[in-house]
């Protein structure tokens, strides 16, 4: 484990509202809701570390993607707009991804949350912010060389349209150019966890793992 930008995240979790039951992350009075954003580049397993933490700590994974994707498959009204932008690797906006979110935060019974892949850009994170009204409790980060995302982006083979070397190569812009800096303002905050996204995904869970069963054993 490792704080990013040489910042702990410890002090930035919210005090009141991890109870354990049945060996789970537990908050019954329903006071809070704590959530977590995932980040990270395109391939970087996301998705792949969220559905461990879901099994192991009882979160509720919200992948931003997966509920753009669903908006296209159901022929919303935006489907289009969302189809062309996944496909260019670009950025849908704000308002369409927040709203999607807060939709699927309210109709879920739980209280503890992943949001994968949000925020993407600044602009995100404000628009998120100034709706839902709350910063995140904190926030990982799945460090990963681009080489290596690049390879288990092309081999992931579910048929995705933005799965090919042109739409990954702007996707890896677009990380760069506008969710880095999403990266440092919470690292700057004291509210980002910085995990090595190297190695298979048994090691890195290893290295997540600690950072929730840390919330667990503080209360
Ligand atoms: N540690 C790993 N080593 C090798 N392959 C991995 C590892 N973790 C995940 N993968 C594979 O890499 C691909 C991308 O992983 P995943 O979908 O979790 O990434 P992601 O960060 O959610 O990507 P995206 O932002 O494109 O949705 C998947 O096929 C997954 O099975
Ligand atoms: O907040 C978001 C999340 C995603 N997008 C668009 O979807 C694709 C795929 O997202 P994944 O997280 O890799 O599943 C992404 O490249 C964007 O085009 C978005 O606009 N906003
Ligand atoms: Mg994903």
């Amino acid at each position: 484990m490792r704080a990013a930008y040489g910042l702990k995240i410890w002090q930035a979790f919210s005090t009141e509202i991890f109870k354990p039951a049945e060996g789970r992350l537990s908050n019954p009075g329903r006071t809070h809701q704590f959530i977590t954003f995932v980040l990270g580049g395109p391939g970087s397993g996301k998705g792949t570390q969220c559905t461990r933490i879901v099994e192991t700590f009882g979160f509720t994974h919200l992948s931003a993607g997966d509920l753009l994707r669903k908006e296209i498959t159901s022929n919303s009204e935006n489907g289009a707009m969302i189809l062309n932008t996944i496909k260019e690797g670009k950025i849908v906006p704000s308002e369409v991804t927040v709203k999607l979110i807060g939709k699927a935060i309210k109709s879920s019974e739980n209280d503890r949350f992943l949001i994968d892949g949000f925020p993407r850009s600044e602009e995100n994170r404000v628009a998120y912010e100034r709706v839902v009204g709350t910063e995140p409790d904190f926030v990982l980060f799945f460090d990963c060389p681009e080489e290596e995302m690049v390879k288990r982006v092309l081999n992931r083979n579910q048929g995705r349209v933005d799965d090919n070397i042109f739409t990954v190569k702007e996707r890896l812009k677009v990380f760069t150019a506008l969710n880095l800096p999403v990266i440092k303002y919470y690292s700057e905050k004291g509210k980002l966890y910085k995990i090595d996204a190297t190695g298979t995904e048994d090691e890195i869970f290893e290295r997540v793992r600690p950072v929730f069963a840390a919330l667990r054993a503080k209360n």
